[in-house]
């Protein structure tokens, strides 16, 4: 490794949805902006999707991956906890092989950039006089609303989802109380109290890195710059560096072959990203409004759950039970020429970026949600967990590249007359009445300009690289 290049040490928590993130933070950091990279990944051990993601990553090699001996959780947390709390702790007892790691490494990294799960290792990167970043692999609103809720944790009074008004985030859109993210549904559950923590971390570090741009959602990166709104408890920089997704990978198979077959524009593509599940009865809804559609589809199914809506986190893209054995009967039959079905897991940045791809019934996560726009494809909205109903509300009420049912999917049914009449809506709107399609396209190249060289993202990027300049000379001046 060259002692030239400042040297970037990234932790990943557990779970597909940030493995990627982190992995493609650390591409760019090596392939853009001249640092040498070292990620340490905490893994599940349990996830072929992470396996596989982490495979992938190998070839080319372009940072050093550092796989930390799994810690055993299994006395300190129930295993029926929710997965945030059972993260948090993961990422706690995970601290010791940290430190010991980095104490070993002939060359000391400069900065240390955890995932907001990882707050709680931040003081070791002051144990090796390291600079200290919190990535979030979401939206700034999302980052608000971290940074802020141990402010609401002094002011609201009762739980939150029963407050009858929307919470009010300084210069920021408010939050409904349907829509907060599930570490607040209850306030006497320890992820709640992992939150908060997390949110004060965060106010700790030496900067924010957030995966989006400048234009994308300028007036909540105002209020986290504005002394008069969040700026006044935000005394770090926030970096905007996104959008950073995977790249295609120019994959050849049948479902590609079958994709080519197609008018452009004209499929939709349903996932619920790396472990999301339908209940058995909204499955059959989904088939069915998908039949009644006529519309072409690719579908990833997964075997149903008995919550209306949940995720299969530490098991991603494992196999079991088919699938395709729950859908209606005679479903794939009469489907056979409008659609395909992708049992567990489908190459979804190589499905996206077909021009094919006309529209992406999704879940929301950030990382689906960002490929979906930097590939010009608009979305139905369709949030299961985590803090998918923000970014739902989001994309439909403030960015406009997505329609969405009447009810939260999460809390009742959608019946299929409902998810028809999305589908039609979404493929037939070419530039209608609800324009999501030109905005899509719109954002797409606004995402492309950012993260072009002097963009507002590569200037970010930049800004972080001068930070790490500087605190690489520092380290050198005190090594003599
Ligand atoms: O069949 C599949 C399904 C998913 N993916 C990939 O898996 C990733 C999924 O990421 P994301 O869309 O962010 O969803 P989650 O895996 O659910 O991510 C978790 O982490 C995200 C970032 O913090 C949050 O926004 C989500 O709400 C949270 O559930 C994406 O890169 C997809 O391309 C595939 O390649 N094939």
């Amino acid at each position: 490794m060259e002692i030239s290049k400042p040297h970037a040490a990234l932790l990943s928590s557990p779970g597909t949805g940030h493995l990627i993130p982190v992995l493609e933070l650390g591409n760019r950091l090596v392939t853009h902006h001249n640092f040498a990279v070292t990620i340490f990944v905490v893994s599940s051990h349990a996830s072929p999707a992470e396996a596989q993601v982490l495979q992938s990553s190998m070839s080319p090699k372009l940072c050093n991956i550092i796989d930390l001996p799994p810690v055993d959780i299994s006395g300190l947390v129930d295993p029926n906890a929710a997965v945030v709390t059972q993260i948090a702790v993961m990422m706690r007892e995970v601290r010791p092989n940290l430190r010991s790691s980095i104490s070993s490494m002939k060359l000391r990294p400069t900065v240390l950039i955890v995932d907001f799960f990882g707050t709680e290792s931040l003081p070791i990167a002051d144990e090796f006089d390291m600079l200290k970043y919190v990535y979030f692999p979401s939206n700034e609103w999302f980052v608000a609303l971290t940074i802020y809720v141990p402010f609401l944790d002094k002011v609201v009074e009762g739980e939150y989802v029963h407050q009858k008004e929307p919470l009010k985030i300084p210069g920021c859109k408010p939050i409904r109380p349907e829509e907060v993210v599930d570490p607040m549904l209850e306030r006497t559950n320890q992820q709640y109290f992992e939150y908060l923590r997390i949110g004060s971390e965060t106010l700790m570090s030496d900067g924010i890195l957030i995966n989006t741009w400048e234009d994308l959602q300028s007036t909540t990166l105002t209020a986290l710059r504005d002394e008069k709104f969040l700026g006044g408890i935000v005394k770090v920089p926030v970096y905007p560096v996104g959008p950073i997704t995977r790249a295609v990978s120019g994959l050849k198979s049948d479902l590609f072959d079958w994709l080519d077959k197609q008018p452009s524009e004209s499929v939709i593509y349903v996932s619920f990203g790396s472990g999301g599940l339908l209940s058995y009865e909204q499955m059959t809804e989904v088939a069915w409004g998908l039949e009644l559609s006529q519309q072409r589809f690719v579908w990833v199914v997964r075997p149903p759950t008995i919550e209306a809506a949940d995720a299969a986190f530490f098991t991603a893209g494992k196999g079991g039970d088919d699938p395709l054995s729950y859908l209606p009967d005679g479903f794939l039959r009469r489907t056979q020429s409008l659609g395909l079905t992708v049992p567990f897991w489908a190459p979804q940045v190589d499905v996206l970026n077909h021009p094919s791809i006309g529209g992406f019934l999704s879940h929301c996560g950030w990382g689906s949600t960002l490929e979906s726009i930097t590939n010009g494809v608009p979305m139905i909205a369709w949030p299961l967990y985590a803090e998918q109903k923000m970014n739902a509300t989001l994309l439909t009420e403030e960015i406009g590249v997505a329609i969405r049912s009447k009810v939260l999917p999460s809390k009742k049914v959608v019946q299929r007359e409902e998810i028809e009449k999305m589908a039609r809506m979404i493929i037939e709107d070419n530039d209608g009445k609800n324009g999501i399609r030109g905005r899509v396209k719109e954002l797409k190249h606004s995402a492309e300009k950012a993260l072009s060289k002097g963009g507002s993202s590569d200037n970010a990027f930049s800004q972080l690289e001068k930070q790490c300049k500087m605190c690489m000379e520092r380290q050198k001046a005190t090594a003599q």
